[in-house]
């Protein structure tokens, strides 16, 4: 049990009984004069698996550190601060900052963040995240660490404001593990399991911290905007008035839906859809709404030994931020001691790859139809400040309408370190045998067989495509030759795997494909000797001299100094309407029966086995689901909030 002081625990225990509310859960959504931050800090601290070390040890070790000293408040499954009496009042208490955050007080940013800040420090002081017994911190703790508790009972915010500025100097100062490093003082006591642990635990408060005020941030500018669009159009004053109600609902939603968890059984799985290198994609529908999604699980370990760690941030990154008809919308991210989740809307439509081994070519009309669209998704890429680096048929779906949307973006780059591959290996080294990491480019790449010396033996490749794709190799016909030479690429390279599609869809194989993905490569490098159009298949003019400006040195290729804007000028897309092409009536509209129709889908080549359950026990039978195989995935974990809007 954490050390506190004898004096400081009755006091506690007087003022949880002179205060019958305080261990009632108490939300405020940020539409009255209440800190915005105050309703979701009834959410869990960290949101992080329950693998990962919590900060609190259990029930039990929260009320202590808390010092309720009841018997069932405190702690639960839904978040730390529910029934915590000083939290109570903090959210009872006005704001130090003085008026509220919430969409009334556009300008409410920093008090927002000044809030968290004084009650980030508040809740994370005298907690650790190893048990007790065995931490350094809680058998020393100083009755400096206590003092928090003793200023959270009072439930006045200046006592909060004061011990934030007092100096500690009164006691021995014992090592903290919110100090910037590791406690370095007598390294030597402390075991690698505590050393890590602490900063895996540094790592996942930053992580609170910075969730938080990004939430807070994209809160205000939701106020904002609803403000602006308010007093710019003519409105009655019951309209606006059900305006803001509207947003207050999504707002309370959303923060319901933030102290939630998510987890793998809350959805029910209908069928396994596609498959992966690092996992599967499901569709799936959520328990308590009926809601139809398509979920991604990527396993965790896999991840680890493949270096994919950069790879899957970025992907989560990407849909995370982006809002664009283009983009496959990501709703979540969660994750569990095995895998990562991605839950994202659910195109029905199939992919690009499929439509491509059912009919094997396009006419003309089609392949522009598709270029165009997926012209405008890769700008959509560009303009986030991220390449795709990874597109392929098989990363193209197709919404109900048969439109596209881009997806897979585990090998895009953005200019973020947590989306350079090395940033992730040099944490990892820290704590794993470098032997483990492994370039996914430099994995084997004989595994599969491609045959093309003749046309039957297209077909031979066409059938093998599909477990190309399942694998962790991947297939490397549509990426650009600079990417491979390592000399350096930009935004070009993703033109360079539009013009591979494009000779694709109208020729039927791609351009540099061979027997072993191993000849695929050598014939991209050495591009000019290798890029043949059959003689027996007549390609119009503009379309072939389009595929050139593609396939071609990246010096030279369209689309080096104005991006999207040159290839649209191209005539190969001459009358292409740009701006209403996703209203247009697709070339292929899926013929849906329901919305769980999964017949654009290859299921019967995808085995409908559910191993998770038995991974999930394999993981944890082997110990993997330690802090180390968590620390890279801290900040996976994300909610969108336009997919709660008035759920
Ligand atoms: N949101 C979605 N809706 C419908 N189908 C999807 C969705 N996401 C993925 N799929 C299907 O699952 C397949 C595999 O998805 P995805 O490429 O994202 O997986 P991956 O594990 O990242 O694959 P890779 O090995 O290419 O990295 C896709 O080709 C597609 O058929």
């Amino acid at each position: 049990m954490a050390y506190q002081p004898p004096q400081a625990r009755q006091q506690q225990q007087q003022q949880q009984q002179a205060d019958p509310n305080a261990n009632r859960l108490h939300l405020n959504f940020g539409f009255n004069n209440q800190p915005n931050f105050a309703a979701e800090q009834g959410r869990a601290f960290p949101t992080t698996p329950s693998t990962f070390p919590q900060p609190f040890p259990d029930a039990r070790g929260q009320q202590d550190v808390w010092g309720t000293g009841q018997g069932t408040s405190g702690i639960n499954s839904q978040g730390y601060f529910y029934n915590n009496p000083s939290f109570q009042q903090y959210q009872n208490s006005p704001s130090p900052g003085g008026s509220a955050a919430g969409y009334r007080s556009p300008g409410g940013f920093n008090e927002v963040t000044n809030g968290l800040a004084h009650q980030f420090q508040h809740q994370n002081l005298g907690g650790g995240n190893t048990p007790r017994s065995a931490s350094p911190y809680q058998r020393q703790a100083s009755p400096g660490n206590a003092r928090p508790r003793t200023g959270g009972q009072t439930g006045q915010p200046q006592q909060y404001g004061s011990y934030l500025s007092a100096p500690m100097t009164s006691q021995p100062q014992q090592p903290s593990i919110y100090d910037d490093e590791p406690p370095t003082k007598n390294a030597e006591r402390y075991s690698t399991t505590i050393t890590e642990r602490v900063k895996l635990q540094k790592m996942l408060t930053q992580e609170f911290f910075k969730e938080n005020v990004e939430r807070a941030r994209a809160r205000n500018e939701r106020a904002k905007e609803l403000e602006g669009i308010i007093s710019s159009r003519e409105l009655s004053d019951a309209r606006k008035e059900q305006k803001k109600n509207n947003m207050r609902k999504s707002e309370a939603n959303f923060l319901r839906f933030l102290r939630t968890s998510e987890r793998p059984q809350n959805y029910n799985t209908l069928k396994i859809i596609g498959k992966g290198a690092f996992g599967e994609v499901r569709l799936v529908q959520r328990k308590h709404d009926g809601k139809i999604y398509a979920l991604k699980s990527l396993i965790k370990a896999e991840m680890h030994k493949k270096d994919q760690l950069a790879h899957v941030r970025a992907e989560r990154d990407i849909l995370a931020n982006a809002d664009s008809q283009w983009l496959v919308k990501l709703h979540t991210s969660f994750q569990d001691s095995t895998f990562l989740y991605m839950l994202m809307e659910f195109l029905p439509g199939g992919d690009l790859m499929t439509m491509l081994i059912k009919y094997e070519i396009f006419s003309e009309d089609i392949t522009r139809f598709y270029m165009a669209e997926i012209t405008l998704a890769i700008e959509a890429v560009h303009k986030l400040g991220f390449i795709h680096r990874d597109i392929k048929p098989d990363n193209i779906l197709l919404d109900r309408g048969g439109h596209i949307k881009l997806t897979d973006f585990g090998l895009s780059t953005g200019f973020s370190k947590e989306h350079s591959a090395s940033y992730y290996q040099q944490l990892m080294s820290q704590t794993r045998p470098k032997s483990m990491a492994q370039n996914r480019q430099s994995v084997s790449i004989d595994q599969i067989q491609l045959t093309v010396s003749n046309r039957n033996q297209i077909n031979t490749w066409r059938k093998s495509r599909r477990q190309l794709a399942y694998s962790t190799v991947g297939t490397p016909d549509y990426i650009a030759p600079e990417i491979f030479s390592g000399k350096g690429y930009d935004f070009g390279c993703d033109w360079w795997s539009l013009g591979t599609i494009m000779f694709e869809c109208l020729i039927g194989w791609p351009p540099f494909c061979a027997e072993e993905p191993h000849d695929t490569y050598r014939k991209i490098i050495d591009w000019p000797r290798h890029l043949h159009f059959p003689p027996d298949q007549q390609l119009g003019d503009d379309a072939e001299h389009f595929i050139r400006s593609l396939i071609c040195d990246s010096q030279n290729r369209v689309g080096r100094v104005h991006g999207a804007t040159e290839l649209k000028a191209h005539p190969f897309f001459r009358g292409v309407n740009w701006d209403s092409l996703r209203k247009i009536r697709a070339p292929f509209e899926p013929k849906l029966q329901s919305n769980v129709d999964t017949q654009y889908f290859p299921i019967d080549e995808i085995p409908q086995i559910d191993n998770s359950a038995a991974l999930r026990a394999q993981t944890e039978a082997s110990g993997n689901d330690d802090s180390t195989l968590s620390l890279p995935f801290i900040g996976y974990t994300y909610k969108r909030f336009d997919a709660f809007r008035g759920s």
